[in-house]
C-alpha cells in the first residue's frame, strides 16, 4: 500500500490533483470539503428558476495556437451549452451617467484604440524587463510613462474603459497590477484571445466531476459521491513533522496521512482558518501575504419585463459613473435565456466589499437608479429579485481569485506553490512536486532569504527556526 494523501478542498485544484495523484499510482486519497458541496468557486446558484454561475463562468482562452484544456471538456465531451462573448462592441454601449443616453461611438472607439494601444506598448516594454521580476512596475506607472492618463483617466469614458479593460479583469485596479506578469496574460498568449460564456443549467462545476469521475465514484447524474470526499469537514489545524500529517477538523475529527495538499483560496491561507504547527516559515508566509487576493462579485436582477436593448452586440453595456467601478458593467442574458429579464452587473475590489457589507435591498435600490439613468424613457421597473455572492465574508474563500500585485517577482511566485515539509500546496503543475517526491524522492527547492532564521516581531514569534 502506497502513501496516504489528504486533499483540503474539492474545488478544481483539489479534484484535479487527486487525479494526477491517482493516475501516477497514489491509490490512498482522503479529500476533505467545508462546503456541503464540490466545486468550490465553480458554483452554480438557482435564481429565479434558473441556474446562473456566481463563480467562475467564462472558459477564458479559446482560439489560440496551443488547446486550453477545458475547453475540449467544455464544449466537445459535455457540451455545455456556451456563447462567444463579444466585447468589442461595448464601444456602443457606453451610456452617460445623467441620463443624457449614449455616447458617440467613434468617439468611444478612438478612446478605446488609444488605451489598447497604450496597452500594446506595455507588452513591448515587459519584452525588455529582466525575467527575475525586479524591473517590473505597475499597469499605472507604464500607463504614465507613455504620457496616458499621467494622473489616471480624466473623463467618465476614460474611467470606464480603463476599468472595462482592467479591473473587470484583475478585480484590482492598474496601480497595483504587476505590468510584467499580466502583460502578455499567459492564458491568452497560449490559448487565445476569445471568451466563451458557458451557460448551461449543469453549470460550469459539471466539469469538475467529469474530472473526478476518473477516480471518484459519481451518482446516475455524474455527480461526485465518492465515499472519499468528506463534506463538511472544515480543517481547523495541520500539524506535521518529517513523519507524516495530523489533520484536524471543526467537528472534532482528526485525520492522519503521510502526506496533505492544501488547495484552498490565497484568502484562506492569509486568514486564521487553518492553523499550521508548526508555524509556516517566513518565506512562506511572505509569499501568501504578499500577493493580492482579490474580489469580483457578479449581482444578478430580475424584472417583470424587458427595458434594456437586444440583438447582435448589445450583451455587454456600460455605466460611464464619474465614480470608478460603480455598477460600470452590464450584461444581458437575453441571448442565453431569453424573456428570463434577467441582468448581471458586476463590481470588483472596494466596491465589492462595500456592497457586501450592506443590505441587499439597498444595492438593489443602486443598481436599479443606476439602470434609470441609462434608461431614463423606459420606465425602469423595480427588480423583482436580486442575488448578490458575499464570496469576500465567505471564510471559505476570503475573495474570488487572486491577482498578481507590482513588487512579487517569479521566485516568490514559486514559494507560494511550494511546500513545507509534507504539507503540499495547489498550483501550476504542483502535483507534479508531490509526485516526484513519492517516487523519486526528489525535492522541490524554493530557498528563501530567511529560510533558516527565526523571525521574531513584538516578541511574536513568526516564524521558527529551521
Ligand atoms: C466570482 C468569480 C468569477 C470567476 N470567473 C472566472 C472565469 O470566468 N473563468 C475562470 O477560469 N475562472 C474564474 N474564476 C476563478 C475560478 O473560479 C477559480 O480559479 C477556481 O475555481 C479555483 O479553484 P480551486 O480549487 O483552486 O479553489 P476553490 O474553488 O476555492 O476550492 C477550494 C475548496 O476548499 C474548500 N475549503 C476552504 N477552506 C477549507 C477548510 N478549512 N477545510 C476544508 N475545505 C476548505 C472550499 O470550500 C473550496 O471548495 C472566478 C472566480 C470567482 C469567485
Amino acid at each position: 500500500k502506497g502513501p496516504r494523501v489528504i486533499i483540503v478542498g474539492a474545488g478544481m485544484s483539489g479534484i484535479s490533483t487527486g487525479k494526477r495523484l491517482w493516475e501516477s499510482g497514489v491509490r490512498d486519497l482522503v479529500i476533505l470539503e467545508a462546503t456541503e458541496r464540490v466545486g468550490g468557486r465553480m458554483h452554480k446558484h438557482n435564481f429565479g428558476g434558473l441556474n446562473v454561475e456566481i463563480g467562475a463562468n467564462w472558459v477564458e482562452g479559446v482560439g489560440g495556437d496551443k488547446l486550453n484544456p477545458i475547453w475540449p471538456i467544455v464544449n466537445s465531451t459535455l457540451k455545455l451549452r456556451n456563447f462567444y462573448s463579444d466585447f468589442d462592441s461595448v464601444v456602443g454601449n457606453v451610456y452617460k451617467e445623467d441620463g443624457g443616453g449614449l455616447y458617440d461611438e467613434d468617439y468611444v472607439q478612438q478612446r478605446m484604440d488609444r488605451a489598447y494601444e497604450v496597452d500594446d506598448m506595455g507588452t513591448n516594454l515587459t519584452k525588455m524587463m529582466d525575467p527575475s521580476g525586479r524591473d517590473d512596475i505597475s499597469i499605472l506607472a507604464m500607463q504614465r510613462m507613455f504620457n496616458h492618463q499621467p494622473n489616471g483617466p480624466a473623463t467618465p469614458v476614460d474611467m470606464v474603459l480603463d476599468y472595462f479593460i482592467y479591473d473587470y479583469e484583475f478585480a484590482e485596479p492598474p496601480s497595483v497590477t504587476s505590468l510584467q506578469n499580466t502583460h502578455p496574460l499567459p492564458t491568452e498568449a497560449d490559448f487565445g484571445e476569445d471568451n466563451h460564456f458557458v451557460a448551461d443549467q449543469r453549470g460550469f462545476e459539471s466539469i469538475i466531476h467529469y474530472i473526478g469521475s476518473s477516480y471518484l465514484a459519481t451518482d446516475a447524474n455524474g455527480t461526485i459521491s465518492d465515499r472519499r470526499v468528506l463534506l463538511n469537514k472544515v480543517v481547523r489545524q495541520i500539524a506535521y513533522n518529517n513523519r507524516g500529517v495530523v489533520v484536524k477538523t471543526e467537528d472534532g475529527s482528526s485525520y492522519g496521512a503521510d502526506f496533505v495538499v492544501v488547495s484552498t483560496s490565497l484568502g484562506v491561507l492569509q486568514s486564521d482558518l487553518i492553523q499550521f504547527t508548526p508555524q509556516l516559515p517566513f518565506w512562506k508566509l511572505a509569499a501568501i501575504y504578499r500577493f493580492d487576493m482579490a474580489v469580483y462579485t457578479k449581482i444578478f436582477l430580475k424584472f417583470p419585463r424587458r427595458f434594456w436593448p437586444v440583438g447582435e452586440g448589445k450583451q455587454f453595456f456600460v455605466y460611464a459613473s464619474r465614480r470608478r467601478g460603480y455598477y460600470g458593467m452590464w450584461q444581458s442574458f437575453e441571448r442565453e435565456y431569453p424573456g428570463a429579464n434577467v441582468l448581471l452587473v458586476t463590481v470588483t475590489g472596494d466596491e465589492s466589499r462595500r456592497i457586501e457589507q450592506q443590505p441587499d435591498s439597498v444595492t438593489k435600490a443602486e443598481a436599479v437608479a443606476v439602470l434609470r439613468n441609462m434608461f431614463p424613457d423606459a420606465d425602469v421597473p423595480d427588480a423583482t429579485d436580486i442575488y448578490v455572492p458575499r464570496w469576500w465574508s465567505n471564510r471559505f474563500f476570503k475573495g474570488s481569485y487572486s491577482n498578481w500585485p507590482i513588487g512579487v517577482n517569479r521566485y516568490e511566485y514559486d514559494q507560494l506553490r511550494a511546500p513545507v515539509g509534507r504539507v503540499y500546496f495547489t498550483g501550476v503543475d504542483s502535483a507534479d512536486i508531490l509526485i516526484n517526491r513519492i517516487f523519486k524522492n526528489e525535492e522541490y527547492e524554493v530557498r528563501g532569504k530567511y529560510d533558516n532564521q527565526a523571525a521574531e516581531v513584538n516578541g511574536k514569534v513568526i516564524a521558527e527556526a529551521k
